[in-house]
C-alpha cells in the first residue's frame, strides 16, 4: 500500500517537551479512500494532523504526501503540497472581512492567480454543490448559521478540485441534523472530486458515514485498524468502548485533559 499511498505515515513520533504524544504512528490513505482517525480527547489526532499539513515537525519517522517526505522539506515542497490539498477546519475558519464568495474563492484567487469574475462564477458552482444558493454569495460569513458557515469551509476546501482532502471535526458545534447534512456533503464532494480524505474526529457516526476505513489512536499509536463494516465485530475492547461510549473499560482516560 504505501508505494501507492496518497498519504503514508510511517514511526512518526512526536513529544512536547516530556510529554509523548506520537510514539510510532502508522497509517495509509490509499488514492480515493476515506480513513477516519477517531480516539479520545487529547490522544493526538490534531497532533497527527498537523504534522502531516507541516504545521508540527515530528522528530522521528516519516509522512509522504503524493510520494514525497515531507518532514523536513523545504517550504516549496510544502506549498505544493498544500496546493493539491483542501482543508474543512474546526469552525470552518472563514475570514469575515470577506464575502462568502471571496472566502470560498481565495485559493483560486491567490493561489491560482484566477481572474475575479471566473474565480466568483466557480465559487458559486462550488456553494451550489454544497446547497446554497447564489443569494449568500455577498453574504458575510459572520452573520451565517453555523452550519452554513461549514457548508461555505467545504465550498472553500473543494474549490480548487483538490486530490486530497482533510476534514478537521467537521461535525463539532452543530446540531446533529445539520451534522448530517456536512456528512453526506463531505461524501459527496470528497467522491465527485476522486479525491481521497484524512478526517480526525472523535464523532462515531461522523467516522461510519465518512469514511471507508477508521484508524483509532490511543496512547500515541494506531491500535486499530480496518473497514467501517467491520468496527461492530472487531475483537478489540479499546475500539469497542470508544464506539459504545462506556465509561468502564480498558481505556484509560485521563481526566486532567477533559
Ligand atoms: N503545541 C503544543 N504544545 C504542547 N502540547 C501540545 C501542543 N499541541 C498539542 N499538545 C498536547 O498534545 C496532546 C494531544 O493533543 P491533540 O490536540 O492532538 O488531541 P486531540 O486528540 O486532537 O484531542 P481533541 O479531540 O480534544 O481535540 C494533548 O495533551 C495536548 O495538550
Amino acid at each position: 500500500m504505501s508505494d501507492t499511498a496518497k498519504i503514508s505515515l510511517r514511526d512518526v513520533h512526536k513529544s512536547f517537551g516530556p510529554k509523548k504524544v506520537l510514539q510510532g504512528v502508522n497509517l495509509d490513505v490509499g488514492p480515493g479512500e476515506s480513513v477516519a482517525i477517531i480516539g479520545g480527547s487529547g490522544t493526538g489526532k490534531s497532533v497527527t494532523l498537523k504534522c502531516v499539513l507541516g504545521l508540527l515537525t515530528p522528530e522521528q519517522g516519516s509522512i509522504k504526501v503524493n510520494g514525497v517526505e515531507m518532514v523536513g522539506a523545504s517550504r516549496s515542497a510544502r506549498e505544493d503540497m498544500l496546493d493539491h490539498t483542501g482543508m474543512l477546519f474546526q469552525g470552518a475558519a472563514l475570514f469575515d472581512s470577506l464575502p462568502v464568495w471571496e472566502n470560498v474563492a481565495f485559493g483560486l484567487i491567490e493561489g491560482r492567480g484566477m481572474k475575479r469574475k471566473q474565480a466568483r462564477d466557480i465559487a458559486i458552482a462550488r456553494l451550489s454543490d454544497v446547497g446554497l444558493g447564489p443569494e449568500v454569495a455577498n453574504m458575510s460569513p459572520a452573520s451565517l448559521s453555523g452550519g452554513m458557515q461549514k457548508r461555505v469551509g467545504l465550498a472553500r476546501a473543494i474549490a480548487t478540485e483538490p486530490e486530497i482532502l482533510f476534514f478537521d471535526e467537521p461535525t463539532t458545534g452543530i446540531d446533529p441534523i445539520m451534522g448530517d447534512v456536512i456528512n453526506d456533503l463531505i461524501v459527496k464532494c470528497t467522491r465527485e472530486l476522486g479525491a481521497c480524505a484524512m478526517t480526525i474526529t472523535h464523532d462515531m457516526a461522523s467516522a461510519r458515514k465518512i469514511a471507508d476505513r477508521v484508524a483509532m489512536l490511543y496512547q500515541g499509536k494506531i491500535i486499530w485498524d480496518g473497514p467501517v463494516s467491520e468496527i461492530d465485530n472487531a475483537d478489540n475492547p479499546y475500539l469497542q468502548q470508544f464506539v459504545s461510549g462506556d465509561i468502564e473499560g480498558p481505556l484509560d482516560l485521563d481526566l486532567k485533559h477533559l
